[in-house]
C-alpha cells in the first residue's frame, strides 16, 4: 500500500478547495470557489465554462499571480507533493517559467515589445539552466520549430511588433515550452488563431504532454477544443467546478443541467450528436449571475428546468470516487439520451 506522500508523488498536480475573492465596495466576492481537482503526469485536463465563470482566475490562483484587490484566501496546491501556497516570492520565480508555465490570451503578456525573440528566449532558458548561449539559442529555434514558425531562424531576430498576431502567440507558446515545464496552464491561447494553426498546436501541445509527461490544463470556452484534446474535463460555473470527469463521460453522458445546456447550445457539438444544419440550437435560458448577488443554494437554480426547491440549500460535493460527478440536486441519469429531444432541460 503506498503511503500518502507516495500518492501524491503520482499525482502531478492536487488542488483541494482553493479559494480566491476579490475585494469590493459591497464586500468580498468568490471569483473561485472551493476548487478540488487532480492532474496526473502527461494528462489534459479541459477547464471549461461560460464567460466570468472563473476559468481564467484559476489558472492565476494555481500561480499565485492574483493581484489586489484579489486575494486567495484559502486551500491547497501541491505539484508532486509540495505545497506551493505560502511559497515565498522567490521560490516562485524559480518555479513559474521554468516547472510550471501559463499561455495567456494575450502573447504580449509573455513578450517583451523591445526585445529581439532570440533574447527573450535566451534568457528563459539561462535564466534556470546552466547552458552557454549557443546551447540556449539552439533550444530556442527547436522550440520555434515545434509549434511550426517557418524561417525560424530568421523570426528568431525578429521584435514582436514585426510579426503577426498568430506568430506572436506561437512565440509565446514556444517560450512557455523552453525548460520543458511539468506543469502547463494555457489560458485560451490559440482562440484567434486560424483553425488550421490551432490544429497544429493543439497536435504539438498533445505530443508533447505525452512525451514528456507534463500536464496541463487547457482554458477555453470551446467544447469542441476539450472534445479533441482533453483526456478529463472540469465544468465551471460561477466559480465553482459543477462536473468533472473524463472527456467522454462529461460530454456523451452529462450529469449537470449545465454541462447538457453546454453541449445543446454549442454548434459543432450539437452536429457531432446528430442535429440537422438549421435545427435551432438550444441556448441556457437567462445569463450567469454577478459574483456579488449569486443566487442561494445552487447557483444554476434559477436557469435550470430541472431545479425544484431541493436546489435552495448548497449542492451536495461531488465526489468522484464514488462516481457522483456533478455538483447537483438532480443529476441527469447515466446515458439520458442526448440526440433526442432535451425534454428534462425544457421549460414544464
Ligand atoms: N478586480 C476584480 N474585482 C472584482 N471581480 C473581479 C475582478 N477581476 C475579475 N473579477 C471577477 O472574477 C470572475 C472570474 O473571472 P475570470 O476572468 O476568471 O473568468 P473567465 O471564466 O476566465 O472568463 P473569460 O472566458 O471571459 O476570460 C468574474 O466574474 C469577474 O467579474
Amino acid at each position: 500500500m503506498s503511503t500518502p506522500a507516495a500518492q501524491d508523488l503520482q499525482t502531478l498536480l492536487r488542488v483541494e478547495r482553493l479559494t480566491t475573492r476579490f475585494r469590493t465596495r459591497g464586500g468580498d466576492v468568490t471569483a473561485v470557489n472551493e476548487l478540488s481537482f487532480e492532474l496526473a503526469a502527461g494528462e489534459i485536463l479541459g477547464l471549461v465554462g461560460e464567460s466570468g465563470s472563473g476559468k481564467s482566475m484559476t489558472g492565476y490562483s494555481l500561480l499565485d499571480l492574483v493581484d489586489p484587490p484579489g486575494y486567495i484566501a484559502g486551500g491547497s496546491v501541491r505539484l508532486r507533493g509540495r505545497e506551493l501556497r505560502g511559497l515565498p516570492a522567490k521560490d516562485w520565480q524559480a518555479l513559474r517559467g521554468d516547472r510550471i508555465a501559463m499561455i495567456f490570451q494575450d502573447p504580449m503578456l509573455t513578450l517583451n515589445p523591445v526585445l529581439r525573440i532570440d533574447t527573450q528566449m535566451v534568457e528563459t532558458v539561462l535564466a534556470h539552466r546552466r547552458l552557454t548561449r549557443a546551447e540556449a539559442l539552439h533550444r530556442a529555434h527547436a522550440a520555434l520549430v515545434r509549434v511550426g514558425i517557418p524561417a525560424a531562424g530568421e523570426r528568431l531576430r525578429s521584435y514582436p511588433h514585426q510579426l503577426s498576431g498568430g506568430m506572436r502567440q506561437r512565440v509565446a507558446i514556444a517560450i512557455a515550452l523552453l525548460n520543458e515545464p511539468d506543469l502547463i496552464i494555457a489560458d485560451e491561447p490559440t482562440t484567434a488563431l486560424d483553425v488550421t494553426i490551432q490544429a497544429q498546436i493543439l497536435y504539438e501541445m498533445q505530443t508533447l504532454c505525452r512525451e514528456a509527461g507534463a500536464g496541463l490544463i487547457w482554458i477555453t470556452h470551446d467544447l469542441s477544443v476539450v472534445a479533441g484534446l482533453a483526456d478529463r474535463v472540469c465544468v465551471m460555473y460561477a466559480g465553482r467546478i459543477v462536473e468533472q470527469g473524463s472527456t467522454a463521460q462529461v460530454l456523451e453522458s452529462p450529469a449537470h443541467p449545465y454541462t447538457r445546456g453546454l453541449l445543446d447550445s454549442t454548434p459543432a457539438a450539437a452536429l457531432a450528436r446528430g442535429h440537422r444544419r438549421g435545427e435551432a440550437l438550444r441556448p441556457i435560458p437567462g445569463a450567469a449571475p454577478p459574483l456579488a448577488a449569486l443566487p442561494a443554494g445552487c447557483a444554476f437554480h434559477p436557469r435550470c428546468a430541472r431545479a425544484d426547491e431541493q436546489c435552495l440549500p448548497p449542492p451536495p460535493q461531488a465526489e468522484p470516487a464514488s462516481g457522483q460527478r456533478a455538483l447537483c440536486w438532480h443529476p441527469l441519469p447515466p446515458g439520458a439520451a442526448l440526440s433526442g429531444p432535451a425534454a428534462s432541460l425544457e421549460a414544464p
